[in-house]
């Protein structure tokens, strides 16, 4: 694999154009060889789009966005019924009810959450009636207990149910209004009413609904299969011993879970070697479970690169260099049978492989969703600190926010090995591709990445 001269330490020094090679003489070649973010970002969404629409079981639709409209089939709350322990009554029989001159009700019924069968409730007469329970015809209104001597005879104010007593009589200690703690039938969610509209992003409440209305499954966008890879004969896997000139695969780590945070199902595939055959076999391999495919290292001009040699037989991933720093080297495309997955080819440096992602898999991750905010917020602030930034890039330095005081810091610096300094940072500090230096106190871009 290729091996990067970045110093860290000089942003404006470690990206030489010169470098580049002459202008590429394929279609939609830019003149100069290289592409904007912004063309590149245009490009890898208009590849890809919401995933088809699928039924799902409720608890493996969390995260997804709705893909149809849902009406309710039923009333919610289903039937009337008390929102209090306590007693179910008709009102004018505690007209005029007080501690001292209590109204006095023979108990006719015990009425559970749950219950079938229901009492009548007569003139005079009261049923014990639990949270949630049905309301038993006659009654119009609920006592909560600690309007009540809770049956006990004492008169004396209750402040819990006790179990039923043949016989029971209670006290009401004042009046109670007609509809006092009653949830109405159909209040919350009326029968054939749109409860939650195609596009909806499926949280723990939007499931609570819909198991509600009694929905076991529902059609939604699936969350994108993402299969993430390392490729590179340097790498070895955490734990394992690291021997001379090897390192730890720390991508396929970053990137997996940076696709589960943009909503994916992320399968990590370990280090591949540089061995043609060899990627060849996990491609074939991981083609019929992916609907996206992210790689990382390979892409750069290395001698060992077998990355691009494996992707160009499949035909239509292209390789391109962009106007940034770092995540200069991408490719893109689409591999296998028929219309092929979507394939991500990201650069191996840490940090060049995790901004990309944040740029631009991203973006693509949240599209095949369906999600409507597919980019991090990028917001306005200060930098006290001088920037330096290479010709013709933009650049994406690494930063720690602060809301309060609208300030951004850089944190380490440009060096797109720098994982230490990544993993203190928590947006991107943007400058544009116009500009090499910006003096202490300037306002610039920030990328908030969340988390
Ligand atoms: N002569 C040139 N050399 C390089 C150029 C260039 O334009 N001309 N571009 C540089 C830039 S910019 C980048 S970015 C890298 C990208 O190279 P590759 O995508 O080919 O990546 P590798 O060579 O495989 O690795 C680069 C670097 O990253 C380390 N790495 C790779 N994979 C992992 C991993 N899974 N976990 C942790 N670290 C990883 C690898 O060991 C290398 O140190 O090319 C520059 N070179
Ligand atoms: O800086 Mo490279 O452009 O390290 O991705």
């Amino acid at each position: 694999m290729t091996g990067s001269t970045e110093s860290g330490t000089t942003p404006a020094a470690c990206c030489d154009d010169s470098a580049d090679p002459a202008p590429a003489a394929r279609p939609g070649a830019r003149p100069d060889g290289l592409w904007t973010v912004d063309e590149h970002l245009a490009d890898v969404l208009a590849a890809v789009g919401p995933l088809p629409a699928i039924e799902l079981q409720l608890l493996d639709a969390q995260g997804c966005r709705l893909a149809e409209d849902v009406l309710a089939e039923g009333d919610l709350p289903p039937f009337d019924n008390s929102s209090m322990d306590g007693y179910a009554l008709r009102t004018p029989d505690t007209v005029g009810a007080s501690a001292e001159y209590p109204s006095v009700l023979a108990v006719v019924g015990d009425i559970a959450a749950g219950a079938g069968e229901l009492p009548t409730v007569g003139p005079g007469q009261a049923a014990r009636i639990m949270t949630g329970a049905p309301l038993p015809p006659g009654a119009a209104a609920v006592a909560p207990v600690e309007w009540t001597d809770g049956g006990t005879g004492t008169g004396r104010a209750a402040d819990a149910m006790t179990a039923p007593v043949e016989g029971e009589e209670v006290r009401v200690l004042r009046p109670v209004a007609e509809g006092a703690h009653i949830r109405r039938r159909g209040s919350d969610v009326a029968a054939g009413s749109l409860v939650l509209t195609d596009g909806t992003r499926l949280g723990p409440a939007q499931l609570g609904l819909l198991a509600a209305i009694g929905r076991a499954t529902v059609t939604v966008r699936p969350r994108p299969r993402v299969v993430v890879l390392s490729t590179g004969s340097e790498l070895v896997q955490p734990g394992d011993p690291v021997g001379p000139g090897q390192i730890t695969d720390s991508n396929s780590f970053t990137l997996t879970a940076a696709a589960l945070d943009a909503g994916a199902i992320a399968y990590r595939v370990g280090g591949v070697p540089d061995d043609a055959a060899r990627l060849r076999a996990v491609l074939e391999d991981q083609l019929g479970r992916a609907d996206l495919i992210v790689t990382s290292g390979g892409v750069s001009v290395g001698a060992y690169d077998v990355v691009k040699e494996v992707f160009a037989e499949y035909g239509g991933v292209d390789f391109r260099r962009l106007r940034m720093q770092p995540g200069k080297p991408q490719g893109f495309g689409r591999i296998g049978p028929g219309a092929g997955v979507p394939l991500m080819a990201l650069p191996g440096n840490p940090v060049s492989a995790y901004i990309s992602f944040e740029l631009f898999v991203r973006p693509v991750i949240r599209a095949m969703l369906g999600a409507e905010d597919i980019h991090r917020p990028v917001v306005r602030a200060h930098c006290p600190v001088a920037l330096r930034s290479p010709a013709g890039r933009r650049q994406f330095l690494r930063g720690r926010y602060t809301a309060a005081d609208g300030l951004v810091e850089p944190v380490g610096g440009a060096g797109s090995h720098l994982v230490g300094a990544l993993a203190r940072a928590d947006c991107l500090i943007t400058v544009p591709e116009d500009v090499t230096e910006l003096p202490a106190g300037s306002e610039v871009d920030v990328v908030l990445l969340g988390g």
